[in-house]
């Protein structure tokens, strides 16, 4: 197998992209593919592709996203060449990775579908028609017979011109684990312990307060409550002596005075 350059890629090249070819973007063994207007982003509000034109032709991979990125070129790969395929280093130094590649099958046609993830710290962005992707051509040693070439009989991706729906389908079901999302999701849990942390705090700063505030109370009500018997008591004790000694008092005065009477009328008597 040897990689084409100069006269035999541009041929090559021409047969596979008819009008769409554009010398300038043969660079070194290697020809430039641009984005085209079909990308899915997993983090999409509404779990669908966008469609970039002149009005939208910015999009931008969060980081930890994974992404779909149709190529704008229709390729025809000629039966006797394969293709490799690959993404630009200017962004794979940013952290984007291409996850699928790596290869154009001879026969295919269609538009190249990308799958990236973004691996990197910031959002990734990307505009429609720039050249982010490479694709090498490649001499196979023995012609494909017509059983052997991709064919659209039996190859899903032939005749590809957009981002078929059964991707899509498995890409929204449910959040991706990428490290960024955990990093979030640690994050929010870690806010909303310390929130719980500290409502713990109050109510138990809370629940002493209130106990100390009723045991004291208690102590003084007790304090209260025995002083006030106490007080009864004496009072009572004291209502019982006073009475003894009044009741005395007076047995001994009726006494005293009945004993006066008596010798009164004892000494009338006498006379
Ligand atoms: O990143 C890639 C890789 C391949 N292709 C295209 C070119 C390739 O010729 C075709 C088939 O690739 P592959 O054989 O790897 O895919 P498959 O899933 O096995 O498809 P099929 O069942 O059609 O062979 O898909 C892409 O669009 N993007």
């Amino acid at each position: 197998m040897a990689f084409l350059s100069g006269n035999k890629l541009e041929k090559a090249l021409e047969k596979a992209l008819g009008d769409q070819f554009k010398s300038e973007r043969i660079k070194q063994l290697s020809y430039e593919l641009s984005l085209g207007d079909e990308v899915f982003l997993t983090d999409s509000k509404d779990g669908k592709p966008e469609i970039l034109n002149e009005n939208n032709r910015v999009i931008e991979i969060n980081p930890g996203q994974f992404a779909l990125l149709l190529a704008d070129e229709k390729i025809s790969m000629p039966d006797n060449k394969l293709g490799l395929i690959s993404i630009k280093a200017s962004e794979k130094l940013k952290g984007l990775l291409n996850v699928s590649g790596f290869h154009v099958d001879p026969g295919f046609n269609g538009q190249l579908l990308f799958s990236v993830y973004n691996a990197g710290p910031s959002k990734i962005t990307l505009k429609k028609g720039n050249p982010y992707f490479l694709i090498w051509f490649a001499d196979i040693t023995e012609s494909l017979n017509n059983e052997e070439v991709y064919s659209s009989k039996s190859n899903t991706h032939q005749n590809q011109s957009g981002i078929p729906t059964k991707y899509l389908d498995s890409l929204k079901r449910g959040e991706l684990a990428s490290p960024n999302i955990l990093l979030e999701k640690i994050k929010s849990i870690k806010s909303e312990l310390e929130r719980h942390w500290w409502a713990i705090g109050i109510i138990l700063a809370v629940s002493i307060a209130a106990c100390t505030r009723f045991y004291w109370q208690k102590t003084t009500y007790e304090e209260g409550f025995n002083d006030g018997y106490n007080k009864k008591e004496i009072e009572e004790k004291v209502d019982k002596k006073v009475d003894l000694i009044f009741n005395n008092k007076m047995d001994s005065i009726i006494d005293s005075k009945f004993r006066k009477l008596e010798k009164k009328i004892d000494t009338t008597i006498v006379k």
